[in-house]
C-alpha cells in the first residue's frame, strides 16, 4: 500500500498556497512534516484527507484516486485543529462514534491512554482545556484502525510532561501495529528522534525530503574568518549563512571531501538548526 500526492496545487482566489507538490508516503514509516507558519502544511493535509479540494493534482492510494473511493478514504485519518464532532459530545461518545465510523477501535489502548493522561471521558468536548482537547483527539487518532495517520500539530497546548508521554505512546502505538504516521509540528528538536523521514515545505513547495539520518550526517556548520570560510565553502552546497563581525558561520549540506584548514571549525548541526537555515528566506511562490 502506498499513498502518493501527485502535483498538487492550491490557490485561494489568486493566491497560490501550494505549488506542484509531489510526495509519497510509504507504509509503516514515521514522517515529520515541517514548515514555517503559513507554509501550507495544514492545506496539504486537508487536501490529502479530502477535507479540502486541490486546484490541480491528485492523491492516490495504491494507484486509485482517494476522492473516488470511500473504502480507501477509510484507510486514512487526520487529527487536526478542526473539531469534527459537536462540542456538546462527551469524549467517550467521540470514541464510540469513531469506532463505528472506522469499523474497530483499540479500546484496550484507549483505556491505558485515558488513565495515563488522566482524561475524564465523561466530560463534554467543549469543557476540556486546550491541552485536553488535543489529548482526546490524540487518543482517538492512536486507536482508530487506519494505516495512514496524519497528526497536524498534535501537541498543541500539551505541557512538557504530556508531550513526553505522547512521544512515548506514539512509538508504542507504532511498535504494536506498524503503520504510517505523518506528524506536522513546530517542536522539531524534541521529536526528531521519532522521525525516520522528514518533508520540509516552504512557501507552498517541497524543499526537502530525506531521511533524518542522511540530513544529520550531511549537514555541517563551518565557522571562521570570512575569507577562509567562503573559499572553503565555494564548491559546497550552502544552505544558510550568518555573520558576526568578521566571523561567519556557513551551513552546508553534502560531503566535505577536503581537508579542514587550521583556522576553520566544522561542527554537526541538528535538524532544527538545519530547518531554520533552509527556510529563513522570504521568497514566495
Ligand atoms: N480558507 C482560506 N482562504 C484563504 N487563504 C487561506 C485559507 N486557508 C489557508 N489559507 C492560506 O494558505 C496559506 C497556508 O496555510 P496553512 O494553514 O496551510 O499553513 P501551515 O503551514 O499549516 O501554517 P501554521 O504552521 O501556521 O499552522 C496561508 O498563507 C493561509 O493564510
Amino acid at each position: 500500500m502506498s499513498l502518493v500526492v501527485e502535483q498538487i496545487s492550491k490557490k485561494y482566489q489568486d493566491k497560490a498556497v501550494l505549488a506542484d507538490v509531489t510526495v509519497s508516503f510509504e507504509p509503516q514509516k514515521i514522517y515529520g512534516l515541517l514548515g514555517r507558519n503559513g507554509a501550507g502544511k495544514s492545506t496539504l493535509l486537508n487536501i490529502i484527507n479530502n477535507r479540502s479540494f486541490a486546484s490541480a493534482g491528485q492523491v492516490l492510494l495504491d494507484g486509485k484516486p482517494l476522492t473516488e473511493n470511500e473504502k480507501e478514504l477509510n484507510q486514512i485519518y487526520l487529527m487536526s485543529e478542526d473539531n469534527l464532532f459537536p462540542g456538546s459530545m462527551k469524549v467517550k461518545d467521540i470514541f464510540k462514534i469513531s469506532a463505528g465510523l472506522y469499523g474497530t477501535f483499540d479500546w484496550e489502548f484507549s483505556t491505558e491512554l485515558v488513565a495515563a493522561f488522566e482524561l475524564d471521558t465523561n466530560l463534554k468536548f467543549r469543557k476540556l482545556s486546550t491541552g485536553y482537547r488535543s489529548i482526546a483527539k490524540l487518543i482517538t487518532a492512536l486507536c482508530v484502525p487506519c494505516d495512514y495517520i496524519f497528526l497536524d500539530e498534535p501537541v498543541l497546548g500539551l505541557d512538557a510532561n504530556y508531550r513526553d508521554l505522547f512521544y512515548g505512546y506514539l512509538v508504542e502505538a507504532y511498535e504494536k501495529r506498524p503503520r504510517t504516521f505523518i506528524v506536522s509540528t513546530h517542536l522539531i528538536e524534541e521529536i526528531t528522534n521519532l522521525f525516520e523521514e522528514v518533508i520540509i515545505i516552504d512557501h507552498g513547495k517541497i524543499v526537502l525530503t530525506d531521511t533524518v539520518e542522511n540530513i544529520l550526517r550531511e549537514s555541517n556548520m563551518i565557522s571562521g574568518p570570512r575569507e577562509q570560510v567562503e573559499s572553503f565553502a565555494e564548491h559546497l552546497n550552502v544552505v544558510g549563512k550568518e555573520e558576526l563581525g568578521g566571523l561567519v558561520n556557513v551551513y552546508v549540506s553534502g560531503e566535505l571531501h577536503q581537508a579542514i584548514p587550521e583556522n576553520i571549525t566544522v561542527a554537526p548541526v541538528n535538524l532544527q538548526t538545519y530547518f531554520i537555515q533552509l527556510t529563513k528566506g522570504k521568497k514566495g511562490i
